[in-house]
């Protein structure tokens, strides 16, 4: 497994592309060219293609309001083709679908829903309020090209809404609080990354979501 960390004390509009990456596994196929225009040397003109056998699994952890939405958007752009919702499902569904990749947000493994956190005095963080053993059970069928009927965590009401079906794609994204903590769903990454968001930008990028 392949894994980068993206500090923002580097550059906060800055874009940190996927190099070539040869998973650590001989017995995957996974490859990310980056190959740069010949006329234009500027970093977003690079592009990245994907040869692979199976369904690439990405891992994107960081800590709430740190950029996970945003990094991922530009990511899926560059992998080819706009994100969007799932057609005709839930209004409220957090899950991203483009031509190649599929993003999924770990929040919609929620065990316990607003009201349940709060009675039990836990947060999103705690493993407790997240049931990984679906997770796992889910990431391993999208990754062995098997459809899964995926809880979705509702971010406007609190609650866990009726499940939406995910067809496994390409490139599945998990994005959240914890996608390398459960052994199982981590051996399952071909590529994780950590956005390492200085507590002073996390609050400034918090405010500016919440005001
Ligand atoms: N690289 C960046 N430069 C400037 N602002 C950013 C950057 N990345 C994210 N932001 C801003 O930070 C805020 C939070 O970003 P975003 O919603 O992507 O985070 P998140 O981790 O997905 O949040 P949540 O955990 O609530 O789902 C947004 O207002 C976004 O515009
Ligand atoms: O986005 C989050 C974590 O990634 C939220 O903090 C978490 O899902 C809890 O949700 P809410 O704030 O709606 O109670």
């Amino acid at each position: 497994m392949a894994v980068s960390t993206i500090y923002s004390t580097q550059a906060l509009n800055s874009t940190h592309f996927l190099t070539s990456s040869p998973s650590s596994s001989s017995s995957k196929q996974v490859f990310f060219y980056r190959r740069q225009s010949q006329t234009n040397r500027s970093r977003f003109n690079t592009i990245i293609t994907c040869a692979a056998q199976q369904t690439i699994v990405i891992g994107l952890a960081a800590d709430s309001g740190c950029g996970k939405s945003t990094f991922m958007r530009r990511l899926t752009s560059v992998f080819g083709g706009a994100a969007v919702p799932p057609k005709g499902g839930n209004p409220d569904s957090n899950t991203l679908i483009s031509d190649t990749t599929t993003v999924i947000c770990l929040d919609d493994y929620h065990s316990l829903d607003r009201t349940g956190r709060k009675v039990n005095g836990v947060t999103a963080l705690d493993p407790r309020a997240n049931d990984f053993d679906l997770m796992y059970e889910q990431v391993k069928a999208l990754k062995s090209g098997v459809a899964v009927e995926k809880p979705i965590y509702n971010h406007v009401t609190g609650l866990l809404d009726a499940p939406e079906l995910i067809q496994p794609p390409k490139i599945l994204v998990i994005e959240g609080l914890h996608p390398m903590f459960d052994e199982r769903v981590r051996d399952l990454l071909d590529f994780s990354i950590y956005l390492d968001i200085s507590n002073e930008v996390k609050f400034a990028w918090k405010i500016q979501v919440r005001f």
